[in-house]
C-alpha cells in the first residue's frame, strides 16, 4: 500500500491574519428526516481543514444524505451544521464547495474541454473573465490527467475518465471543500489508486479539504481521518491509526465490525435496563 501523509504530518492551514480558520464542517445534534424516516439521528462531528476525511459505512447508512446536507441541497435538516464557518446552504458557500454526486454529470455530446467551458461560464460568466476561464479549464483538465483527451467526446470516454471529468468540473474555481460521493465506485484497482493519489495531491498542494464517501473499507486506510457511520449514526470520528489501536484491530474493517458489536451490546443493555 502507498504511504500517505498522516494526521500529524503538517499543521492544518490557518485563515488570514494567523487566526485558526473554522473547521471545514462542524455538526451538532444534526438530524435529517426523509419522508417518514429519520435518516440521520443527532450527529456530532468535526471535519478538519486540509485533510482527507473518509465517510465510510454500509449502503443505506446515510452517507449521501449527510453530503447533501453539507452542500445545502437536503431538506428537513435540523440541529447545527456549519460549513467553512457559515451555516450549510449559505449562498456565499456556493463557489467555495465542489460537489460530485454518484452519477457523473457530463454531457456526452460535448468534448471534455467543452464540458468544462460550459460549467466555467456558469461559475464565472462574462467576456472579461474569458482568459481566466481558459486558464482554469486547462488547469483542471491537467489536474485530473485528461490533457491528452481534452478534445475527445465525453461519450467516448471510459467510466473512470468520465468520473474524472466530473471531478474536474468540481475543481473549477479551486474550491476549499470538495465533497465526493463514492467517486471510486465501479472503478478498477489501478484507477482507484490513481484517483486516491490525485485526492492526496489536491489536499497537499492546495490545502483543500476533501470529504470522500465509500462503502469499501480498504479505502479507509487511505484517509487522514474517518467518520464511520451505521444506520444514521456516527460510530466513530478518528484517525485510522487511533481506531485500530483503540479496538485492538489489524484493519479499519475489523475496527468497524468491533464498533458495530459494541454499539449492539450497548443498545441491548439499554433495552434490558428499561424493561426491568
Ligand atoms: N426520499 C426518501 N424517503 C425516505 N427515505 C429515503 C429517501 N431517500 C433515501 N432514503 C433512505 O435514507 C437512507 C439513507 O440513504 P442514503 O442515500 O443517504 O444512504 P447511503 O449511505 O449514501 O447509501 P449508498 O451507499 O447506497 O448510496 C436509506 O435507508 C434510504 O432508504
Amino acid at each position: 500500500m502507498m504511504n500517505y501523509p498522516t494526521e500529524h504530518s503538517s499543521p492544518p492551514p490557518d485563515g488570514q491574519g494567523g487566526d485558526p480558520a473554522p473547521p471545514a464542517v462542524h455538526a451538532e445534534d444534526l438530524t435529517v428526516v426523509r419522508g417518514p424516516r429519520t435518516v440521520l439521528r443527532g450527529l456530532g462531528f468535526t471535519v478538519p481543514r486540509g485533510r482527507i476525511t473518509g465517510l465510510l459505512g454500509p449502503s443505506g447508512c446515510g452517507k449521501s444524505t449527510l453530503m447533501r446536507a453539507i452542500v445545502g441541497t437536503q431538506a428537513k435538516v435540523t440541529g447545527t451544521l456549519d460549513v467553512l464557518g457559515r451555516p450549510a446552504g449559505h449562498p456565499a458557500l456556493r463557489t467555495r464547495i465542489g460537489y460530485v454526486t454518484q452519477a457523473p454529470s457530463v454531457f456526452d455530446d460535448l468534448t471534455v474541454r467543452q464540458n468544462l467551458d460550459y460549467f466555467a461560464e456558469i461559475l464565472d460568466p462574462g467576456r472579461a473573465a474569458s482568459d481566466h476561464r481558459r486558464d482554469d479549464v486547462t488547469r483542471v483538465i491537467a489536474d485530473v490527467d485528461l490533457t491528452a483527451h481534452a478534445d475527445a467526446l465525453a461519450g467516448n470516454l471510459s467510466g473512470g475518465q468520465r468520473s474524472r471529468v466530473s471531478l474536474a468540473v468540481a475543481l473549477l474555481g479551486a474550491p476549499e471543500l470538495l465533497v465526493l460521493d463514492e467517486p471510486t465506485v465501479g472503478l478498477d484497482p489501478v484507477l482507484r489508486r490513481d484517483l486516491w493519489t490525485l485526492f492526496h495531491s489536491i489536499a497537499a498542494d492546495r490545502g483543500a479539504t476533501l470529504l470522500v464517501s465509500s462503502h469499501v473499507m480498504d479505502e479507509a486506510e487511505r484517509c487522514h481521518r474517518l467518520l464511520l457511520m451505521r444506520e444514521g449514526e456516527v460510530l466513530a470520528d478518528d484517525t485510522p491509526d487511533a481506531l485500530r489501536t483503540r479496538t485492538g484491530s489489524e484493519t479499519v474493517e475489523e475496527a468497524f465490525l468491533h464498533l458495530v458489536d459494541e454499539a449492539k451490546d450497548k443498545a441491548a443493555a439499554r433495552t434490558k435496563e428499561t424493561t426491568r
